[in-house]
């Protein structure tokens, strides 16, 4: 059955898919649930209709997939770095021959428009492809020592790794994980989330028509239960999470009862600084690519943009005008721009921060209210509209004229100051499409309060002053810093957190680190000389 459901793709529209088949995968084959009992309904994010059931693995199933993986490593490990890229350059063959039922899956499970699930199925392959290139160059050093001794070392893997992911990329973070992990020689069990566990046994079973040993990628079903098993497994020397903060202290604390390797890709709240010499009309799309891709559901988006005051009435008028044009709707149609979120709590969650933001006085510019679109198939979905919560006290404090005309004002907000830095909507991430828009006058300010916050995944400046972009960058508390543009993350490019949103690195050469160990052999060329 490798790809009944993928075969059921080509003619599928929303509201039409029902997945049956087994969602685990280890030995080699798809492995149904051994019991029924605990089973979750999966949603169809677009529909509200229940796309699949979800049933979670115990202690025995966790068990039998770290077996299979260890099995698997045994061999992949002894086989030279050239001989598993090409392995790994079929599986990203056969990804890339299949990304338009791939992404139509990751669509219809997570709620992303097509447009942007085919993108994703793009980074996927090519994570594939790059790990594959670095797999042959592998190698340690040679270090010469007195008396013709000398000493090496191995880069080794590090056995059966454990990948543990978000719902927001399904297959992107699957491969994430997995290319550098078996680039390196190592085998790897992933749990997907319980709310996307559609595609993340799709890459099992490609990895496995491309050649890998039976068991080199083990997908296991479930929440945190199954999650904590993995964390807990000894024979599992690695961690990589995605995922929140608070479950991924759990995950270091679990991991450090047996001294396992650690990866933490956590949230985020990232400022983006916009200032007055920037050139406008790339900054305004700048922010709406840092806060509504995926539904604003991205760890990385630059959710608190500073904006200097003098530019503010401008900005703020291209910006909400974008907004409220962005086509909210069917993520399977081609010109849809937003989908749903991912379930209904999260969509109760992210309206909940639009209205304590209400509350706490912060002024809502367009959008933050459920959406029921036209098409009557969708009325079960968990769509809002896309929403800048704003400021105006730019007109009091240096406005324009040309402000004054803007037609989201009233004489009500002119003396008042609404999005402010201790509002819950500015610290808090909300993972929804909502942006924060705060004022600011100096450059030694912005940095400041953009550096005020636990978090440190990403940052961005807009500006046309290279010196100004570069002090900039330096001086931000966070993993990337995004000049003149935003989440622009291609795989080349290492991507992990500062501060609370974790450590490690994923992406680009240095995860090659993070995924394998030193060895160091150690040669007498001559006579032991024995202080004994
Ligand atoms: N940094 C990122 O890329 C992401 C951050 N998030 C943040 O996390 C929030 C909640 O999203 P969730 O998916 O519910 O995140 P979560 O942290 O609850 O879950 C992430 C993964 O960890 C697993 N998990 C949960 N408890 C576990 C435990 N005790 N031991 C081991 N594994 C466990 C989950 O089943 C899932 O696979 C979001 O609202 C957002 O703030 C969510 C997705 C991605």
């Amino acid at each position: 059955m490798a790809q009944s459901t993928l075969d059921s793709m080509p003619g599928a529209s929303t509201g039409t898919v029902v997945i049956t088949e087994p969602l685990n995968f280890w030995g080699g084959k798809r492995v149904k649930p051994r019991e029924e009992k605990n089973a979750e309904p999966v949603f169809e994010p677009a529909t509200g209709r229940v796309l699949c059931q979800m049933v979670p693995c115990g202690a025995e199933e966790v068990d039998e997939a770290i077996q299979s993986a260890y099995a698997a490593y045994q061999k992949w490990s002894k086989m030279a770095g050239m001989e598993r890229a090409r392995v790994m350059l079929e599986a990203a063959r056969i990804i890339r021959e299949r990304r338009e039922k791939i992404a139509k899956l990751e669509a219809i499970n997570n709620g992303k428009t097509i447009t942007e699930a085919l993108v994703n199925i793009d980074i996927s392959w090519k994570s594939i492809e790059y790990y594959a290139g670095l797999a042959g160059t592998l190698a340690g050093q040679h270090i010469q020592l007195p008396g013709g001794a000398f000493a090496y070392s191995r880069r080794e893997p590090l056995g059966v790794c454990v990948g543990i992911g978000a719902w927001n990329f399904p297959f992107v973070i699957a491969t994430m994980k997995s290319a550098p992990a078996l680039a390196c020689g190592n085998a790897i069990v992933y749990k997907p989330s319980p709310m996307a566990p559609v595609t993340a046994v799709i890459l099992a079973e490609i990895y496995k028509e491309a050649g890998v040993p039976d068991g080199l990628f083990c997908v296991v079903q479930g929440g945190a239960e199954t999650g904590s098993l993995l964390c807990h497994h000894p024979k599992v020397a690695k961690v990589s999470f995605t995922g929140s903060v608070p479950t991924g202290k759990k995950v270091m604390e679990m991991s450090a009862k047996s001294v396992k390797q650690v990866t933490l890709e956590l949230g985020g709240k990232s400022p983006l600084i916009i200032f007055k010499d920037c050139e406008l009309e790339n900054a305004v799309k700048g922010a709406l690519m840092a806060n509504f891709l995926t539904q604003g559901q991205v760890c990385c988006n630059g959710t608190r943009v500073f904006v200097q005051r003098e530019i503010m009435p401008q900005f703020l008028e291209e910006v909400v005008k974008r907004t409220k044009a962005i086509p909210v709707g069917d993520p399977l149609l081609g010109s849809t721009r937003m989908g749903p979120l991912i379930s209904k709590p999260q969509l109760e969650k992210v309206l909940g921060f639009v209205s304590q933001a209400k509350k706490e006085g912060a002024r809502v510019l367009c959008g933050g209210d459920p959406f029921v679109p036209s098409d009557p198939k969708l009325k079960g979905g968990y769509f809002m509209s896309p929403c800048v919560l704003g400021t105006s006290n730019t007109l009091v404090n240096g406005g324009t004229a040309h402000a004054q005309s803007a037609l989201f004002f009233n004489t009500q907000s002119l003396s008042t100051d609404n999005c402010r830095d201790d509002m819950t909507c500015v610290k808090e991430e909300i993972f929804g499409p909502v942006m924060s828009v705060l004022p600011f006058d100096t450059e030694e300010e912005v940095i400041q309060r953009a550096n005020n916050t636990t978090f440190g995944l990403a940052s961005g400046v807009f500006t046309r002053d290279i010196s100004r972009a570069h002090r900039v960058a330096a001086s931000m508390e966070a993993g990337t810093c995004f000049i003149n543009n935003y989440n622009i993350n291609p795989i080349e490019l290492p991507f992990g957190g500062y501060k609370m949103s974790g450590f490690g690195r994923e992406n680009g050469q240095v995860t090659i680190e993070y995924y394998s160990q030193l060895k160091t052999v150690v040669v007498e060329m001559g006579d032991v000389e024995s202080l004994f």
